[in-house]
């Protein structure tokens, strides 16, 4: 068993402004992992996100990092720049300085990265003319390209059409298959979760209430034992 976590939290909370959004977060993820946030809106999915991929400071506890993953963090709605969708791949890339590429190498690897996602197409076209599926499907190329260890992606199909929203979810398995990517996304997706997830992590204000493999999150007596109020969660969803 691989000892190694990429990213781990200790007793974390974070505050935003006066409001204490996590609370006594342990958690400890190791390579590879596919594991996904559940939970209510407002619960606090996209904060823990914010928070590993560090965009947050910790009110409380502690964060450890492996130094040697990349991480890449995908939104629900993608920041994409008035430009073509070719040039959004290649700046997002070449500014990244950690990769060291020249505007040339990251050219080559965002032409790659287009054709991974099945946008060489639409290569020259504006970033934000793009549908919405392309446009995820495009920042989806943006974070591959940067060849994280670590994908965080935040409900990453929610403002999607049924069509796209499965060719996202084909792209993100494909991504995760075979490869030692560690993905960690929050979704509202039960379906999408039991597809894609190994672990599934159940938040209620700002707690975490559950953390249990996939398939002992998904038997209702087994969650039903280990934590009622993700048990609650899970059959109103369902019903
Ligand atoms: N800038 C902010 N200042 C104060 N409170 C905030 C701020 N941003 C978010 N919150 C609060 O933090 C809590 C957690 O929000 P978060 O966006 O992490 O939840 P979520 O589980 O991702 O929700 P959703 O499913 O709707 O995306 C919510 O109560 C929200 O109102």
């Amino acid at each position: 068993m691989n000892s190694r976590a990429v990213v781990q939290l200790q007793n974390a909370g974070v505050k935003l402004g006066s409001a204490t959004v996590l609370t006594g977060i342990d958690l400890r993820i190791a390579p590879g992992e596919r594991v996904a946030l559940l939970g209510s809106n407002g619960s606090g999915k996209s904060t823990l996100l914010r928070l590993l991929q560090g965009l947050l400071p910790l009110a409380s506890g502690q964060v450890h990092r492996d130094p040697n993953s990349r991480l890449a963090m995908l939104f629900q709605r993608p920041h994409l720049l008035r430009i073509s969708a070719l040039n959004n791949v290649t700046l997002g890339i070449w500014l990244d300085r950690s990769l060291g590429l020249s505007w040339r190498q990251a050219r080559e690897r965002a032409v790659q990265a287009l054709q991974r996602v099945g946008l060489t197409a639409v290569a020259q076209q504006g970033g934000r003319q793009l549908s919405g599926g392309q446009q995820q499907r495009l920042a989806l190329a943006r974070a591959w390209a940067r060849q994280p260890d670590v994908l965080l992606l935040d409900e990453p199909t929610a403002s999607l059409d049924p069509y796209a929203k499965r060719e996202v979810e084909n792209l993100i398995a494909e991504f995760a298959q075979g490869e030692a990517l560690t993905l960690i996304w929050a979704s509202h997706n039960l379906g999408q979760v039991k597809r894609l997830a190994s672990r599934v992590i159940y938040l209620e204000a700002g707690r975490v209430l559950a953390d249990l493999p996939v398939d002992v999150f998904f038997n209702a007596s087994a969650l039903a034992e280990h934590s009622p109020q993700a048990h609650a969660f899970v059959q109103g969803e369902i019903s």
